[in-house]
């Protein structure tokens, strides 16, 4: 069972867990232009001729490609800097997925961000996809454990959708580490739309042993 009181929506308080000023390679920036484009593009309408916008961005998507390293060596970047946070689906600067959400860390360690999502994760009408619910409950609460001081993988998430959760509205986010066992972690996690309960979640999180930091070595070239 969720304990909602922990995760009210009205805390406030608490400071911010991922750094602001650090896009030095100027890509944050040119990212926010590309989520405007993809936020713009969703369902778009347009009074306008599509052709001439089209080939100026064919131009710029070329100039990229020609000089942006390779997938495999992104990767391996990530990793061995271990820069992973801003490339996260959720709260990544650098990727256009994450609408991006930043997460304020409170003083019992729960996490709570604000967000109003667009279009572009929308399920039913007015309402955001289910699956885009457990994304975002998916990485508030790894990464509520992960400041906690015991992390793992996903090994199950149980989403109760209460009530729809809103596109185009605020929504805060909360997420908190309620258990660790052992290898095993619990932590729960809701959804609010002003004092409205849209979602609650439990996931409980194993911790992989070396998997991941293999993974991470293997990925990093060594
Ligand atoms: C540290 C390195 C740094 C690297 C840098 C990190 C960067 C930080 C990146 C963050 C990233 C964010 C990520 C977001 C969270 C994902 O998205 S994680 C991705 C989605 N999850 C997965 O892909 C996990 C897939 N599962 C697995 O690979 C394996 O289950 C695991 C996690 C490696 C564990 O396998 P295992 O070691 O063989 O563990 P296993 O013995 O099966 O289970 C352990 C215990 O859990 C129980 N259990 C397992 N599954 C379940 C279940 N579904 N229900 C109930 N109990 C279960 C077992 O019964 C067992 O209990 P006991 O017998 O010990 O009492």
């Amino acid at each position: 069972m969720v304990e909602t009181g922990p995760l009210d929506p009205s805390r406030g308080g608490g400071g911010r867990i991922d750094r602001v000023d650090d896009d030095e390679a100027g890509l944050f920036a040119l990212v926010d232009q590309v989520r405007r484009i993809r936020a713009l593009t969703t369902g778009g309408l347009f009074d306008t001729d599509l052709d001439p916008l089209t080939a100026q961005l064919r131009e710029v998507a070329d100039r990229l490609e020609a000089a942006s390293a390779s997938t495999e060596r992104r990767q391996a970047v990530t990793w061995s800097t271990g820069d992973y946070v801003t490339n996260c689906p959720v709260v990544g600067r650098s990727n256009v997925l994450a609408p991006p959400i930043a997460f304020d860390i409170l003083d019992d360690g729960t996490l709570r961000g604000e967000v109003t999502l667009g279009l572009e994760y929308q399920g039913p009408p007015a309402c955001v996809h289910g699956g885009m619910v457990a994304l975002l409950f998916d990485v508030v609460l790894g990464r509520a454990n992960f400041h906690a001081g015991a992390t793992g993988m996903t090994v199950y998430l149980d989403v109760d959708y209460r009530s729809p959760t809103p596109v185009l509205e605020p929504i805060v986010v909360t997420g908190r580490q309620v258990r660790v066992e052992g290898r095993k972690i619990w932590a729960q996690g809701a959804i609010h739309a002003g004092d409205r309960l849209c979602a609650t979640a439990e996931g409980m999180f194993v911790e992989p042993g070396g998997l991941l930091l293999e993974n991470r070595r293997r990925l990093a070239g060594g």
